[in-house]
């Protein structure tokens, strides 16, 4: 596999769009509500958690092939291939793209993040072992408060 390459970005004022609404949406949407991102969220059904969400924009309804259109980064997170597939097929080569369950079809990956004392730290397993991208981050966050204290 080539090698994936980490940046640091800011999205203030970029157009992010998440398809679906369920658990793997909320998690994109934790990472993302406090970078200035302008995000939609399209999806039939919405968890009361995204529902409360204030600065969002929520689309109640199954996603549509033009909703893609003029979004920087798009995230499919439905529960049905099929849908995160046909959001793939409406991409354009200058979008970003990561289909939560699909590493075949995504242009990026979503790592763990660690935000202790003005460092951040991006965990990817490239897609391997998130669980173990989660565990790492864990270890690291304790590691990087314990050497704040001593
Ligand atoms: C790091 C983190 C960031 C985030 O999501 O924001 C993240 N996953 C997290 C948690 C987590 N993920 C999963 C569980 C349930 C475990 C369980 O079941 O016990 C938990 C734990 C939980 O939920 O607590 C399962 C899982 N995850 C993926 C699949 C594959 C699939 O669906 O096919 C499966 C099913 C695997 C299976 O069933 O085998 C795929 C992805 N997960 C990624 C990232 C990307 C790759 C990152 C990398 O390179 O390592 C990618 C490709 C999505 C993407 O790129 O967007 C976040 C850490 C939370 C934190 O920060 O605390
Ligand atoms: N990336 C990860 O970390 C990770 C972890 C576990 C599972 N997964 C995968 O992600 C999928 C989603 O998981 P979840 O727990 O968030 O599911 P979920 O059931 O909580 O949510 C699915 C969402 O998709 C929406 N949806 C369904 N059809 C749609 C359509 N036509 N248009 C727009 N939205 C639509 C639903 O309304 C719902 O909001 C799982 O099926 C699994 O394959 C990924």
């Amino acid at each position: 596999m080539t090698a994936l390459y980490p940046l640091a970005l800011k999205l203030t004022h970029k157009k992010v769009l998440i398809v679906g609404a369920g658990k793997v949406a909320l998690r994109k949407l934790t990472g993302l509500l406090d970078t200035g991102a302008e995000i939609t969220v399209v999806s039939p059904e919405i968890l009361p958690e995204i529902q409360k969400i204030t600065q969002i924009k929520i689309i109640e309804r199954p996603f549509e092939s033009e909703d893609v259109k003029g979004f920087h980064i798009i995230y499919a997170a439905t529960n049905q291939p099929a849908v995160n597939d046909s959001v793939a097929q409406n991409i354009e080569d200058w979008q970003w793209f990561d289909d939560t369950a699909n590493p075949q079809t995504s242009s990026f990956y979503t790592p763990a993040v660690v935000r202790v004392d003005g460092l951040v730290v991006a965990i990817s397993t490239e897609n391997k072992d998130p669980v173990r991208a989660k565990s790492v981050k864990q270890k690291l966050t304790d590691f990087l408060l314990g050497s704040i204290k001593s």
